[in-house]
């Protein structure tokens, strides 16, 4: 297992260009299998989640070019359904949390789909009712094994149905919208998330031929036709990398330009970085951070502490809470940091508080930052990370502090970041990558 050591406490600089989105990339990849056309892409990151997905597609029966860096071209013509019962897919689908995205596709095309259990964050419950119980308004069945954590759906005819969703889940929508797109008649998708990747995907699916309107917003109406064609696709920037851009150059007083970040794509990110008092410029189509000692945090209009909460877009998105929580930590002032969708995605809490960070758990969705305006550093410690976010999280808290850190288990990190050691050893960062297992308690 790979670790970062780093040595905190210097300043970078420079200019680093975001990666293509991971979540967009996994919802894009899913939608090849929906023709059998040639269909091309670009700005794919080289993430180990998206790389695990391409590899499933070329199991499958998909043929797939590689033209540069991060464009592929997909042929999804001979698609193996053998395969579903292959021991390789049980490891491989249950290897990510996108490859549930296969099913609406498959089911839309061939009828029929399996996917174990998927992986991704252990970062709480992460139900799929959404997605089988809107397969099941189309059509569908389904049947969900628990012996083998394996999910089979089944429908001959898909046919339009409204489907009022229980809750906003992205990758349900993209699932549903994808089964719908090759379904008789028309569906209604009412509660839709409308996250930029679900923008971007329903782009795609239109310029490939399907009818999709109400795009960006949460009532989709999709009128289904009988075949798709091929298309090329661009993969926007990754949001949360830019997000965590932004907190890192701020926690480290680093000038930092973050290159074609398609800034109106942004939504409210921007300004929630700005409401911890970081100074950010948009210039053109970058975002320029200056290299800035003190921030100070806003209150609410009547004097009342800041609440940072999570919410679907347009709110603000939940896999930038930990870096916004991070961040605060040497801000001036206080935030409560109310991460709503996720019950343990605030634990690691725990290692930035052992750095020094002022910071009160009130529960597994609540916590209290007390902003200590950099009266100190938080010093180096060794730590592992837990999730994709809080381990970059910690990454931002180690490249602040004082003395060494070390992050165990950095595959966790890798799922969504690319290349992170080398592009931010290019900004004057000391991080290191070595051979090294957690230490066990
Ligand atoms: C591969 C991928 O794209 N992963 C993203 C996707 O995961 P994913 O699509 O799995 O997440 P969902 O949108 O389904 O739900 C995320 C969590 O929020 C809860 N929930 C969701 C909607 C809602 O209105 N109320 C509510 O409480 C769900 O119960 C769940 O616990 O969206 C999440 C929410 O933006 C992101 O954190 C993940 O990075
Ligand atoms: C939670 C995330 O990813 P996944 O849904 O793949 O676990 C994330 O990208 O922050």
């Amino acid at each position: 297992m790979n670790a970062f050591e780093i040595t905190g406490g210097i300043k970078l600089k420079g200019e680093i260009t975001p990666q293509g989105a991971k979540n967009e990339a996994l919802q894009i990849l899913s939608a090849v299998l929906l023709t059998e056309k040639k269909i091309t892409i670009s700005n794919i990151p080289d993430i180990k989640d998206v790389n695990k997905l391409i590899e499933l597609l070329g199991d499958l029966g998909v043929t797939i070019e590689r033209i540069n860096k991060d464009t592929y071209t997909f042929e999804a013509k001979n698609i193996d359904l053998n395969f579903f019962e292959s021991d390789a897919f049980k490891s491989k689908g249950g290897g990510l949390r996108g490859s549930i995205m296969i099913v609406g596709p498959l089911l839309a095309r061939f009828g029929k789909a399996a996917i174990p259990k998927p992986g991704g964050d252990k970062i709480g419950r992460r139900r799929l009712d959404t997605h089988f119980i809107g397969f099941e308004k189309l059509g569908a069945k389904f049947v969900y094994d628990n012996k083998k954590a394996f999910f089979n759906v089944d429908a001959t005819n898909l046919q339009g149905a409204y489907i009022l969703l229980d809750e906003a889940s992205v990758t349900g929508t993209a699932n549903i919208v994808m089964a719908a797109v090759l379904a008789k008649g028309t569906t209604t998708i009412y509660n839709a998330a409308c996250e930029p990747y679900l923008q971007q995907l329903c782009k795609m699916l239109n310029r490939m031929g399907a009818k999709i309107s109400g795009i960006g917003s949460n009532l989709l109406t999709i009128e289904g036709v009988k075949v798709l064609g091929g298309t090329e696709h661009r993969m926007l920037p990754d949001m949360i990398e830019i997000g965590s851009f932004i907190g890192m150059a701020a926690m480290t007083e680093s000038e930092i330009t973050i290159k074609n970040v398609c800034y109106d794509e942004l939504g409210v990110i921007p300004e929630v970085f700005k409401k911890l008092g970081i100074k950010l410029e948009r210039r053109g189509d970058d975002i320029y951070v200056p290299s800035q000692k003190h921030y100070e945090i806003e209150t609410f209009i009547d004097g009342s502490i800041l609440t940072i909460a999570d919410a679907p877009w347009p709110g603000f998105t939940p896999d930038l809470l930990s870096i916004v929580l991070v961040v605060a930590t040497q801000a001036k002032g206080n935030v409560l940091i109310h991460q709503k969708m996720f019950e343990s995605r605030l634990f690691f809490v725990d290692k930035l508080i052992d750095m020094g960070a002022q910071i009160i758990l009130c529960d597994p969705h609540r916590a209290t930052v007390n902003g200590i305006d950099k009266k100190y550093k938080l010093r180096g410690i060794s730590m592992t990370s837990p999730d994709i976010r809080a381990g970059v999280s910690l990454l931002i808290a180690a490249l602040s502090a004082e003395g060494k850190s070390t992050i165990y288990n950095i595959e966790q990190i890798e799922r969504g970041y690319q290349d992170i050691d080398t592009r931010l050893r290019a900004l004057g960062a000391q991080i290191k990558r070595v051979n090294a297992d957690a230490p066990s308690h």
